[in-house]
């Protein structure tokens, strides 16, 4: 029989397989082969708030998950969470599983990592399958193991003195970066034909050599496949690590502060990096006039191309001799123009949010691949040439410098090679854009698998994604809920399927080549999502994916993992009134905050927010944290007093009067000045202040909420600024998830006249305190209840603390709303709203959450209220008609 050679290095290397002559011409796959041992991935992760437990955790899980019978582990991945810096010796990790491998007969012959501000990793779920899930900013391991036959495998490390001197770097030739760069070069001889494939992970210092260096990887191996992303820490406070260990030399620790460490992988092994830069192109295409290195002075529209030969074209016409030449005087007033000059002109055609997020980065993206001579005419469009995988059109590069003189502005030296004649185009990193991105992306790398299978090459088997965003991806750019699966994960487990491994962790910045399948030049991106698809060169089997389902396997089929004890999915707890348990976020680095008037519950040992609620909760109180550290609770306290003895100050406007008056004649309805609503994203493409101040004055209203949260609702204490300065004779409710006094004095000086508590986010002493510092500053009080339970918490309230109760159709666990809307009506009906109401005999009772139809207006009426808060359904179809005559009960 034909059988694999076993042993061998290196697949290709092998010798000559002779054929008998009965047999099935190579490359069919003879019936009795003896079974090839499969390319195994797997992952681990655990949350547990003690490292040793975490390390000894993650190794039990991802050992348990291997081929039955592995006694080596060719290459361990490990992103510790830098938060444990702060309690243990980060020097125990490789020792830690190290030992634990062996102790199980296991030995771990590579290991590289580091520390990170988010790792991501394997889950078993109860049903035995994987699910893979991000952690941010809270203690977690993840660790990856595989099993590499046929591949040769060897890890290093680079110290910052062994690295030439940087000065000089251009001057090397190939021959120096070769002899600089011995150690990635695999000892054994055979491999030397094969292309390598090299995965590195910078500590935090190198990130200034990392450029020249990778120049000189480049230079040295053309050929090899460049990967990598640089070390981060969850905060300034902890300091970055990298981790690498070869079993060759069992002494080492494998822990350094600073270098770069990394793996040369050779044989049996295809690996497929890919870069989404986060962002997307806006206004029209530009070319470069006057620019060099990395520097763009001027530019000019694209289209004011080609119009002189529309002239040519168009000499043998009078008529369109004249259109011709009307074109061409249009375009004559398109000169070539500063680039800081042109983004001024164009900044203002953009939207809102577009205009926000240009201002808060510049973005320009290059042209790549240009070539003069075959670019003019086409414009490029960025997400159509991903998706069909031919990669990026565009090198996006944020501006470094801006010269105020001459309007030019400056990319990062040796990021980019500008020439004139070059497309260029403005880009701006929203999270619509990147999630754009990544499906684009991801399409083009299924494009180009179905293409090759369908040319008859051999179809590439994934066994593992390793999945390494930069931070300001994650939640950060996707809201994603810690400790769920996030969106740059998920999107892996959409394309690959869930068995195929998917690990990695958040970096300070990732470098591969931005052309997928070749290997040009390696570009570092501080800002990016780099996923790299692994599998093996040959048809060999792939353990745990779909294809692999033999008998190899039934070891851990019967016995699947174990769930991670640290990391299960429940849904969010809740007291015996069925009330969401809500903690108060764990303090990670840096001081931790006490108020004294507000009394927090107690964090236990799990950092991951069970809730939406929660997770709003614990972002709100960074936000305060934040703006407690540059203008303390004391200056704001004396601003407030301040701000308050002026005259045209002193006195807030009647906001629970105006919605009874109104009431009188009908159901009030209050609109909300409101951005966006977390299930459906921004409300309006731009969010006019005035003009919509015009337009609910127009609509009669009586009173306003203005939505001032920017976590959920993508509002601001300064929007509500400007709506007070829109409507200095209309009472203003301040919607905002109020948890400190801070941000009360805060919200009456941006011109609040009432506030909103959610009384699921306080306790009865939350809604007593903060209504009484409300009151002492002329502040009226609205509650926002979502059950009925909550009434207890306002039993106590003596008559008059509170002015108004909200009944909302939104669930806290996941922010949605009951369609149907009975979960209000159902409150508003209650008999505990009868009791409160006649012990506060002024309150005014309202609806929020979800009203649009003029039917649930007529409903709600009926019910008894005496008003609605209507944000969402402003922007899409109800018309605003303040005073409308429903009758109420
Ligand atoms: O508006 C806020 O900032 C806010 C903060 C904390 C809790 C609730 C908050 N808003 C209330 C809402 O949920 C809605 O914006 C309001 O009910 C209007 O809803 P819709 O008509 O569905 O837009």
């Amino acid at each position: 029989f034909l059988s694999f050679p076993s042993g061998s290095r290196n697949f290709r290397n092998s010798p000559p397989i002779t054929l008998q002559s009965d047999q099935a011409a190579w490359p069919l796959r003879p019936l009795f082969a003896a079974p090839q041992e499969p390319i195994a991935f797997v992952s681990s992760l655990s949350a547990d708030q003690e490292l040793e437990s975490a390390l000894s955790e993650v190794t039990k899980s991802a050992l348990s998950k291997l081929p039955a019978g592995t006694s080596a582990v060719s290459l361990a991945i490990i992103s510790v969470s830098s938060s444990y810096d702060t309690q243990s010796s980060m020097a125990v990790v490789v020792p830690a599983i190290v030992a634990q491998a062996q102790a199980q007969g296991v030995t771990i012959e590579n290991l590289i990592g580091s520390t990170a501000g988010g790792v991501i990793g394997g889950v078993s779920n109860q049903n035995g399958d994987e699910d893979t899930v991000e952690c941010e900013g809270i203690p977690a391991v993840s660790l990856t193991l595989t099993s590499l036959p046929d591949v040769s495998v060897e890890a290093w490390h680079i110290s910052e003195s062994e690295v030439p001197d940087m000065e000089y770097a251009e001057t090397y030739s190939e021959g120096d970066w070769l002899k600089y760069l011995k150690k990635l070069e695999p000892e054994s001889e055979e491999e030397e034909e094969d292309p390598k494939n090299i995965y590195m992970i910078a500590g935090g210092n190198f990130q200034k050599f990392l450029d020249h260096f990778l120049k000189g990887v480049d230079l040295a191996f053309p050929s090899a496949v460049k990967f990598g992303s640089v070390a981060s820490t969850v905060s300034s406070l902890s300091k970055a690590r990298i981790y690498s260990y070869s079993h060759k030399n069992p002494d080492s620790l494998g822990i350094f502060n600073s270098g770069i460490v990394g793996v040369t992988m050779t044989g049996d092994i295809t690996v497929k990096p890919m870069i989404a830069q986060g962002a997307r192109v806006v206004g029209p295409t530009y070319k470069v006039v006057d620019g060099n290195d990395s520097i763009v002075r001027s530019i000019v529209l694209d289209e004011t191309l080609g119009s002189e030969s529309t002239i040519e074209k168009a000499k043998e016409s009078d008529s369109e001799l004249k259109r011709a030449e009307k074109k061409m005087a249009e375009d004559m007033s398109k000169l070539p123009k500063p680039v800081l000059a042109e983004v001024n002109m164009m900044v203002k055609r953009l939207d809102d949010d577009e205009q926000a997020f240009m201002k808060r980065a510049l973005l320009i993206g290059v042209e790549r691949n240009f070539d003069e001579t075959t670019t003019v005419g086409n414009t490029v469009k960025e997400f159509e040439s991903l998706a069909t995988g031919k990669g990026h059109s565009y090198l996006v590069r944020q501006v470094a410098s801006a010269g105020m003189r001459d309007g030019s502005v400056t990319m990062p030296k040796g990021s980019v090679d500008i020439c004139p004649g070059m497309r260029l185009r403005f880009f701006v990193r929203d999270s619509e854009g990147a999630k754009e991105e990544l499906a684009a992306l991801w399409t083009g790398y299924k494009k180009i698998a179905l293409e090759e299978a369908f040319e008859g090459k051999t179809m590439f088997r994934p066994a593992a994604c390793l999945t390494l965003p930069t931070m300001d991806r994650g939640q950060k750019l996707f809201g994603d809920r810690p400790g769920s699966g996030g969106l740059e994960s998920g999107i892996v487990t959409e394309y690959l399927g869930s068995r195929v491994s998917n690990s990695g962790c958040f970096n300070n910045g990732v470098f591969a080549s931005l052309d997928p399948g070749v290997c040009s030049e390696t570009s570092v991106f501080g800002s990016a999502g780099l996923h790299v698809v692994i599998g093996p060169k040959s048809d060999r089997h792939v353990w745990g994916s779909e294809g692999f389902e033999g008998s190899e396997q039934t070891a851990d089929d019967s016995d699947p993992a174990p769930v991670s004890p640290s990391l299960k999915k429940v849904a969010a707890p809740r007291d015996e009134d069925g009330e969401l348990v809500l903690k108060r976020r764990e303090v990670q680095s840096g001081r931790a905050i006490s108020v004294s008037t507000i009394n927090w519950s107690v964090a236990g040992k799990e950092a991951v927010p069970t809730s939406q609620l929660e997770y709003f909760l614990w972002e709100k109180e960074t936000e305060v944290d934040r703006l407690r550290e540059r203008n303390p609770l004391a200056n704001i306290l004396s601003n407030c007093k301040a701000f308050m003895m002026n005259p045209e100050n002193a006195k807030t406007l009647d906001w629970v009067g105006a919605i009874r008056k109104s009431s009188e004649s009908g159901l009030a309805t209050i609109p909300e000045f409101k951005r966006a609503d977390p299930n459906i994203g921004s409300l309006r493409k731009r969010y006019l202040i005035t003009q919509l101040a015009d337009e609910f004055k127009e609509g009669g209203a009586a009173a306003l909420s203005v939505n001032c949260d920017g976590v959920m609702f993508g509002g601001s204490p300064e929007d509500l600024e400007n709506v007070r300065e829109a409507c200095p004779n209309l009472p203003l409710l301040a919607s905002d998830l109020i948890i400190y006094p801070y941000q009360i004095y805060k919200l009456r000086m941006s011109g609040a006249d009432a506030i909103n508590l959610v009384a699921a986010a306080s306790t009865p002493k939350d809604i007593l305190y903060s209504a009484k510092i409300g009151k002492s500053l002329g502040l009226q009080v609205c509650v926002c209840v979502n059950s009925v339970a909550q009434f207890k918490k306002l039993e106590n309230l003596d008559a008059g603390v509170i002015d108004a109760i909200s009944c909302s159709n939104r669930e806290w666990e996941d922010m949605s709303l009951d369609a149907t809307g009975q979960r209000a009506i159902g409150i508003l009906k209650s008999a505990e709203l009868k009791t409160l109401r006649e012990k506060h005999p002024d309150l005014v009772v309202l609806i929020e959450g979800g009203v649009s139809t003029e039917a649930y207006l007529d409903e709600v009426a009926e019910a008894g209220a005496e008003g609605v808060i209507i944000g969402s359904g402003l922007s899409s179809a109800l018309a605003l008609q303040a005073g409308r005559s429903i009758k109420r009960n």
